[in-house]
């Protein structure tokens, strides 16, 4: 049995039924207690969201079920997300920009991040290429692969937004539904999808790592745009054209998105 640190480390009621959810999964915390302080309580395991209920008059918190973490409770700290942004002067939010590779997804990012830095707010930016040397290195580019990562993604970029930092995702994210599935993440507003609208035969011309180049002669399979698909987004708070003839350079583009920001009013509290 496991004893955390000094105090009681406690089992509720009906001990000897609930001895093997305890060894799967381990303790939970109840409200109040700290580590070391004896808040540790043992407890069975419940239906997501069940009502409170009350042993040996103590009200216990709601624990819920997410996926495979069972017995799971939300634990709130007294610094909050408004604070954070009272801080940094500037409202939490993801900015996530999807389009073909080449369409100027990681320069328009970086160009932002830069602006912003300039004025100094502060945003970071999650690169897919940059995500897929770590946290997402176990991923490849079938649909489900691609699916992952950006759930991943829309997680960690939750994550920041609510740290109050402008976080900046620029993926080639190819399904709606996957990106649907991440502005569900953010409240209202807070989640700014950024469509690169760069036709493909523009891309293709750049291709700055010859990826299409290969792919064209069936050295890659499965790329996006020439033997993978790509959902043209349809709900896009920004559109960043890059036509034939329209010369639209990265910190023009860029400026594009720090006035959205400044009439949405991300830029201050
Ligand atoms: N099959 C295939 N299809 C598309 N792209 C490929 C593929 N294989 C490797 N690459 C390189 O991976 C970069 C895209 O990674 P992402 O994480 O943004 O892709 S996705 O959102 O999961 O679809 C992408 O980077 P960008 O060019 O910056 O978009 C490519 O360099
Ligand atoms: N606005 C732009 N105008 C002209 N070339 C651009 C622009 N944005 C990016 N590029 C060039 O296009 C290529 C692809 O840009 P990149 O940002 O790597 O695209 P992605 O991240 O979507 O793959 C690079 O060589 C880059 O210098």
């Amino acid at each position: 049995m496991i004893a955390w640190g000094k105090g009681s480390v406690s089992l509720c009621a009906a001990a000897p039924e609930i001895q093997p959810a305890v060894k799967r999964v381990g303790y939970v915390k109840v409200a109040g207690g700290d580590f070391g302080r004896g808040g540790l309580r043992f407890m069975a395991p419940v239906k997501s969201m069940e009502a409170p209920r009350t042993v040996a008059e103590k009200k216990i918190p709601e624990v819920s079920t997410h996926g495979n973490s069972t017995n799971i409770l939300w634990h709130d700290c007294n610094v909050n997300k408004t604070d954070r942004q009272q801080l940094l002067q500037q409202k939490g939010c993801v900015i996530w920009i999807t389009g073909l590779s080449g369409s100027g997804k990681s320069t328009v990012a970086c160009a932002l991040s830069r602006s912003l830095y300039a004025r100094g707010k502060l945003a970071y930016v999650l690169d897919g290429d940059n995500v897929r040397h770590g946290l997402n290195s176990d991923l490849g580019f079938i649909a489900e692969d691609r699916a992952e990562n950006i759930r991943r993604v829309g997680e960690v970029a939750k994550l920041f937004a609510d740290a109050g930092v402008i976080c900046i995702a620029s993926l080639i994210s190819p399904y709606r539904r996957d990106r649907d599935t991440c502005r569900s993440l953010l409240p209202e507003g807070d989640f700014i999808e950024v469509f690169m609208d760069v036709p493909l035969d523009v891309c293709e011309s750049r291709d700055p790592k010859g990826l299409y180049k290969l792919a064209r002669a069936k050295k890659i399979t499965g790329f996006t745009g020439i033997d993978d698909p790509y959902e043209v987004p349809l709900k896009a708070e920004v559109v960043l054209q890059q036509k034939v003839g329209l010369r639209e350079s990265p910190a023009d583009l860029a400026e594009a998105l720090i006035s959205f920001l400044e009439e949405k009013g991300y830029l201050v509290v």
